[in-house]
């Protein structure tokens, strides 16, 4: 599906957006969305069928994974499943056996007394043998000990032989969730200790949003969805996940163009404790294309910075908001420490900005300011986006006094659920949130989210989060589009960037590199 834009808020500008990339988006659902979408099919007698399409589809991904990893096809392959009492060890039951039929030798170890009596029949009939340990030589792990039906608690099924799953990467089985990691929430992606993480997860019905968000995003590995005819049943969702897109034709200028019509950026970042995030910045918003970068900061921080990039202009701190007149896009934040004068400065930019509907990225030092405003007017503004990573959006929970949203944002507890923490800041800000992390929740005010799974560990490193303010900057100065559609491709050419230096996730690189590798 090809989507350009997305309802919500839009610049205030008469400009056209001249950046081609599309973004890919695919609709999100949580586990009760599919559950209730799956209850009508049920209530008619079409369990059985739905189950056998997700078992033929989870059995197909098997094949084709078992048969990219090793190199050979599936005869005589080892898989074995952890099969649970519910209908997602059923899935797993009949995977196996149409795996058994294709002539993969297939175990099943049963992790409570009761399992899917058709599914069991099933296995046994295509030759499936039901053991009481993992065998040492399996290949493949299939994980169906329980799927949306979890509740409570998870502890894993204490099986001999699952030390396999500590082995070398060599040794060690491709592991496969069934629907999903068992043990986390379809609805949230909260996670205890005892899952196991997959390489791959074949989802049914529809993408989950416990797949993306959180921990449930870090541990079900390369994703699949099957569709088993729930499509016609399901809600239309608000939350959309985007996919890594390398950004085409961005900021081709137009023969008519110039500075001014492309865009000028105004930053406020930098301060003499650090002074790298300004240059970080300023060089990512460059390399992204803008018409002009203004860069409000210290002299010195100004000299470091034009020495890098000579086509950044500089203007002092205390410069008036006359200097930001030209502005199509601001960025507040990046670097400027806890110097009270600087932030003192960076409240009349953030203050005009309110006023004016500039579109503005709020970032790092700057999401500081937010206290502030909320006495002030009770939050912020629609032109606005704010980047928090997780451990900021904690001290937005504190600002707000909302105990709910801190423990949504604690990553460890079973209330963890940044998908509705975004939104809830979003909601409660007025502005749109871009929370930063392995998976990032971009949600409007409206409720619209927008997932976006890095799988980029690298960028775990100091400094990325200013290149992304830099990258999303140039964005909204030279486009007019909302800030969903910002984000998708801000995050996208992050990502892209940090892809192209470092494709196997090795981490041996800095935030420079990912500037350097924008161009
Ligand atoms: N409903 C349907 O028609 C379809 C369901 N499908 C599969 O069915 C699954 C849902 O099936 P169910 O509703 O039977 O639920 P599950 O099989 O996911 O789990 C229910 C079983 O797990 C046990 N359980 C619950 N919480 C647990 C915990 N904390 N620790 C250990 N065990 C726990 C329960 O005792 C129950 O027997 C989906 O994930 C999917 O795999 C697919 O076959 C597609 C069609």
């Amino acid at each position: 599906m090809t989507v350009t834009s997305l309802p919500g808020w839009w610049w205030p500008k008469g400009r056209y957006s001249r950046h081609q990339e599309v973004a890919m988006l695919v609709n999100v659902y949580t586990g009760d969305q599919i559950r209730a979408a799956e209850k009508p099919l049920l209530d008619t007698g079409y369990g059985p069928a739905l189950m056998g399409r997700a078992a033929y589809g989870l059995a197909h991904h098997i094949a084709h994974h078992h048969s990219s990893a090793r190199g050979r096809g599936l005869y005589g392959a080892r898989i074995t499943a952890l099969i649970g009492p519910g209908n997602n060890g059923g899935d797993g039951l009949y995977a196996l056996a149409h795996l058994a039929r294709r002539g993969a030798a297939v175990a099943a170890v049963l992790t409570r007394d009761r399992a899917h009596p058709e599914g069991l029949q099933a296995f046994r009939a295509a030759g499936g043998r039901v053991v009481d340990h993992i065998p040492p030589s399996t290949e493949v792990l299939v994980d169906a000990v329980v799927g949306t039906g979890f509740r409570g608690d998870f502890v894993r099924p204490q099986v001999p032989g699952l030390e396999i799953l500590n082995d070398d990467a060599a040794l060690r089985p491709l592991v496969v969730a069934c629907d999903l990691p068992s043990g986390v929430n379809a609805d949230t992606g909260a996670a205890g200790e005892g899952v196991i993480a997959a390489d791959l997860s074949v989802t049914f019905g529809g993408m989950k949003q416990g797949l993306i968000a959180g921990r449930g995003g870090t541990l079900s590995g390369m994703l699949h969805t099957v569709p088993i005819g729930l499509e016609r049943h399901l809600p239309k969702t608000p939350v959309r996940l985007t996919s890594v897109q390398e950004p085409t034709n961005v900021s081709s200028p137009l023969p008519t163009d110039h500075k001014y019509s492309r865009g000028v950026l105004h930053l406020v970042a930098g301060s003499s404790a650090f002074p790298g995030a300004a240059l970080l910045t300023a060089g990512a918003a460059v390399s992204t294309g803008v018409g002009m970068v203004v860069l409000q900061a210290p002299e010195a921080v100004r000299s470091r910075v034009i020495s890098a990039y000579p086509e950044v202009v500089g203007v002092p701190p205390s410069s008036t908001p006359a200097a930001m007149d030209r502005s199509d896009g601001v960025v507040i934040g990046p670097g400027l420490g806890d110097q009270p004068q600087l932030l003192s400065e960076a409240e009349a930019v953030l203050e005009h900005v309110l006023e004016s509907g500039t579109a503005c990225v709020l970032d790092a030092s700057g999401l500081g300011l937010i206290r502030d405003q909320l006495r002030r007017r009770g939050g912020l503004s629609t032109n606005v986006l704010i980047t928090p990573h997780v451990g900021e959006a904690r001290r937005i929970a504190v600002m707000l006094r909302d105990r709910v949203l801190a423990s949504m944002l604690d990553s460890g507890s079973a209330k963890a659920d940044p998908v509705e923490a975004a939104r809830r800041v979003a909601g409660s800000l007025d502005c749109s949130v871009l929370l930063k992390g392995s998976t990032t929740v971009v949600a409007s005010p409206q409720g619209e989210v927008l997932l976006h799974r890095a799988q980029a560990p690298g960028l775990a490193t100091a400094g990325t989060g200013d290149v992304l303010s830099g990258i999303l900057g140039a964005l909204c100065a030279t486009q007019e589009q909302d800030w969903l559609t910002v984000a998708a491709q801000g995050v996208s050419m992050h990502t892209a960037a940090v892809q192209r230096i470092d494709p196997e996730g090795r981490g041996r690189f800095g935030a420079s590199a990912v500037v350097r590798a924008m161009g």
